[in-house]
């Protein structure tokens, strides 16, 4: 069970689409599919799902072509859309029937089990619900009929960490069972944890689709140091470190993998504070995106 694209194109009238996108998920992989806001991210799920009729190229579900096939597909995925809408006068429990009815599903042992890990009260009426509540309801009716292949957009928007968590966790255990993911995501932990690869896309174009321990080698960590003098803080901008940003005696270091040299700079300065942080994943992007196209 994999999933597919090849030359996948789609201009819209305004120019924007996605474009000749070659790329593959294979069967028990975690793809983790990122990109800057207005991307493509959902427009490429929307045609795996058979919503969109590409201009050139194909995607294909375990060798059935998602648009002509897409009844045949639907079948064998579980989906989570981007922006989730429930008719509004239903509760939670009634939604999951209504859609568990539609699919043919026999049984409600995983939906209820779902229902009891994510600490979900079903009978709450969906106009009730807040974003997060909502997003729950999704990842039931995407998981709870146990399919092979997984396509979720940006699945934890809107849970909180706790939740966020197990997500994780069960993404984990359906990777392990063999399932097939493909997930859109902003967020760089819930890919560092559940990702085997990553595909980049940017402007509806791919920019790479690399390995995920690729792309942690490329996480920097930024320490902000805030010194007692401007003398010291300005010697250490001279010793050759990345300062990304300076505001006064405070400097902004960026430090990937080896600390040595940062070690060295401070070493007998008066520091009054440090703080330290993950660079973010746009930032992450921006950074990747940089030293590829200089490599070129
Ligand atoms: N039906 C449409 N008609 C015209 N333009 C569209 C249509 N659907 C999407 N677009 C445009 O195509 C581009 C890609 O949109 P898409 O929703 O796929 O991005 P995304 O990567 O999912 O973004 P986000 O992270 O914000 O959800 C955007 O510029 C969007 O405005």
């Amino acid at each position: 069970m994999s999933i597919r694209m090849e030359g996948l194109t789609k201009r819209f009238s305004n120019g924007k689409g996605i474009f000749d996108l070659t790329f593959s998920v294979k069967k028990g992989e975690v793809l983790g599919y990122l990109g800057p806001n207005g991307a493509g991210k959902s427009t490429t799920i929307r045609h795996l799902m058979g919503f969109y009729k590409p201009d050139r190229g194909k995607a294909t579900i375990d060798g059935l072509d998602c648009m002509r096939l897409s009844a045949e597909v639907m079948k064998k995925v579980g989906y989570l859309p981007g922006e989730i809408s429930f008719p509004d006068g239903m509760n939670g429990l009634q939604v999951l029937e209504l859609l568990g009815g539609m699919r043919g599903m026999k049984g409600t042992a995983r939906r209820d089990q779902l229902i009891k890990r994510f600490q979900f009260d079903v009978k709450t009426p969906i106009r009730k619900m807040s974003k997060g509540m909502k997003q729950k309801v999704g990842i039931f009716a995407a998981f709870m009929h146990d399919p092979a292949i997984l396509i979720l957009d940006e699945p934890t928007s809107g849970l909180d960490p706790l939740m966020q968590q197990v997500f994780v966790d069960l993404v984990l255990e359906e990777k392990e069972r063999g399932k097939t993911v493909l997930m859109s995501s902003h967020m760089f932990e819930e890919i560092e944890r559940t990702c085997d690869r990553v595909g980049i896309i940017k402007d509806g174009k791919l920019i790479a689709v690399e390995g995920i321990e690729t792309m942690k080698a490329a996480q920097r960590k930024i320490i902000a140091v805030t010194f007692q003098s401007q003398e010291d803080a300005d010697a250490v901008k001279r010793s050759g470190l990345d300062c990304i940003k300076e505001e006064g005696p405070r400097l902004h270091l960026a430090v990937q993998g080896n600390y040595d040299q940062l070690i060295a700079a401070l070493a007998g300065r008066e520091i009054f504070n440090m703080d330290m942080e993950s660079q973010k994943l746009e930032d992450i992007f921006m950074h990747f995106y940089g030293t590829k196209e200089a490599a070129r």
